[in-house]
């Protein structure tokens, strides 16, 4: 059986672990999909250029708010689909090349299983292949829940998988879920040409993951555009390929032409059989890991989608740095933190968000100050004729420190950047504001107005 000083399961965030300083450790990178996993191949990269593409075509239907006669002739989804997917397809096999070529990883493509402990299974084209290690790194990421009602009915759904590669734009898309998958793939599909029906169970769209005036702001601006069912729940799934009959609870009928479901994700633990290996799992089927990223299992760590509490890229990516220390340095080894993960929503309007949302703080009983500052109310709102956007912020009173900030409208991933420097270095919200300089009349003005806008409290009164 073929021997590895280490093996990585999983070529999306698991590939990018390798550099350099691992060149004398005979490496095995194995994996079941294509190089880059998830974020590359049916993620971040591809939903975000969609994005991108839908938020062209929105400008040009509101392009006469800035008084410029222009109208959307057509969207070639077939020429966006190949610009999109032909540059990253051949990005994810210069990936697997390059790993095949460097003198000390061998790769083998093929679903892995472990058998014991240190040593798995790989099935792959040729047969199964065992291969042992002294010391492993999980990174086999997680795959999209499909409800029984969807699974069981035996009719055809999409997945984020499956969706964006598609031959044509969906004539009438329902859209179960709406969460973080759901708004943007809706947000894409209706933008380009969809008509679009989110089913979703809570009351609010992005409710589980966003301060509530964000989520109550974003679903009020969709409303309009697409045909919302809150607080409902799918019954049955019927009809024809092309020609799906989905029931509601509240016994309402819709007809779709697709439907992808987007209810969340799960870890890929069960189809690994960590429990072969001795690895713990957490009640929803995450492997467990410490503050250094180890397993339960001796020289097994875990990183990414398949143990965090957060499923976000940029976390797996910090998480790889963390695993790849600690295979080099044992005894100095470094904690990962997740006290100012950040996120965004690629949608229209756009959404950011970094620390604490206000039902947070009023869970954990925090005395804490609230400031909202509008779009509308500095100069570059102005000149993008914006009306709904805004920045939240949240400071402790008691030490003046920013404790989560919220951003809805244009370039929010980006204006909340600050926000994530401020919570990650402990500042506080009023030497944030007023230490650096602020650029005029930049947007970045609303996340300086609201923490100006932030009432002192104890900390400033002292
Ligand atoms: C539609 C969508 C949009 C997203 N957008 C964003 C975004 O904008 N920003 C953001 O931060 N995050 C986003 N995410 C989340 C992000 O994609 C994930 O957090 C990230 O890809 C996780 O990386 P990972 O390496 O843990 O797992 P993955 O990238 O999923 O990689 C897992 C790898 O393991 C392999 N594998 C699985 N099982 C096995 C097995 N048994 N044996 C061998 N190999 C196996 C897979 O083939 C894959 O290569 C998005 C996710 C989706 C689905
Ligand atoms: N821009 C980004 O950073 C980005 C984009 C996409 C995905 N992601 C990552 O992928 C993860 C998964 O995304 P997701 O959208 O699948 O999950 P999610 O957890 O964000 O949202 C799932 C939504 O589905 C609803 N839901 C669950 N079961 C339902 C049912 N049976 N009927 C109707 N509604 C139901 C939930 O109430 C929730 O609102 C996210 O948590 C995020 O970490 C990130």
């Amino acid at each position: 059986m073929p021997r590895h000083d280490l093996i990585i399961v999983g070529a999306g965030t698991g590939n990018a672990l390798i550099d350099d300083r691992f060149d004398d450790l005979d490496i095995a990178l194995v994996s079941a999909g294509p190089f880059g996993g998830t974020c590359l191949n049916a993620g971040c990269i591809p939903s975000k250029m969609l994005a991108a593409t839908a938020d062209v075509a929105d400008s040009v239907r509101a392009a006469g708010r800035h008084d410029v006669d222009a109208e959307l002739r057509g969207v070639r989804w077939r020429d966006v689909r190949s610009r999109v997917f032909d540059r990253l397809d051949a990005f994810a096999e210069e990936g697997e090349k390059g790993r095949r070529e460097s003198g000390n990883t061998t790769v083998y493509r093929g679903e892995a299983r472990f058998t014991g402990p240190r040593r798995l299974t790989v099935e792959t084209d040729d047969g199964p292949v065992p291969i042992e290690a002294d010391r492993f790194v999980i990174a086999v990421g997680g795959r999209p829940v499909v409800p029984p009602v969807v699974a069981d009915s035996g009719l055809p759904y999409e997945t984020s998988d499956t969706v964006m590669r598609l031959d044509e734009v969906p004539g009438r898309l329902v859209v179960l879920g709406g969460g973080y998958i759901a708004a943007e793939l809706a947000h894409v599909f209706h933008s380009l040409g969809s008509r679009v029906t989110v089913i979703e169970q809570a009351d609010l769209l992005l409710a589980q993951q966003q301060d509530e005036l964000v989520s109550r702001t974003f679903t009020d601006a969709v409303r309009d555009q697409w045909d919302l069912r809150l607080g409902r729940e799918l019954t049955e799934v019927s009809g024809e390929p092309g020609d799906l009959r989905l029931t509601l609870d509240d016994g309402a009928e819709l007809t779709a032409e697709t439907l992808l479901v987007a209810v969340g994700r799960q870890p890929n633990s069960d189809r690994l059989d960590v429990a072969a290996a001795g690895v713990g799992v957490d009640d929803d089927g995450r492997v467990t890991v410490d503050g250094q990223l180890r397993t339960t299992a001796d020289g097994v760590w875990a990183l990414g989608d398949i143990s965090t509490r957060v499923p976000l890229k940029h976390v797996a990516n910090r998480e790889a740095e963390i695993v790849a220390h600690n295979l080099l340095h044992p005894d100095e080894p470094r904690t990962m933190g997740y006290d100012a993960v950040p996120s965004a929503v690629f949608t229209r309007p756009q959404i950011a968000q970094v620390g604490l949302t206000e039902q947070e703080a009023r869970d954990q009983g925090m005395d804490y100050a609230v400031a909202v500052h509008r779009y509308a109310d500095v100069a570059y709102g102005w000149a993008l004729e914006e009306t709904e956007g805004f920045c939240k912020v949240l400071a402790d009173r008691r030490t003046g420190r920013l404790l989560g900030g919220h951003v809805l409208g244009p370039q929010a991933a980006t204006l909340v950047q600050p926000l994530v420097i401020g919570l990650t270095t402990g500042m506080t919200a009023r030497d944030l504001a007023e230490q650096p300089l602020w650029i005029h009349p930049a947007l970045t003005e609303v996340v300086e107005n609201a923490l100006r806008g932030l009432d002192p409290g104890a900390a400033d009164q002292e």
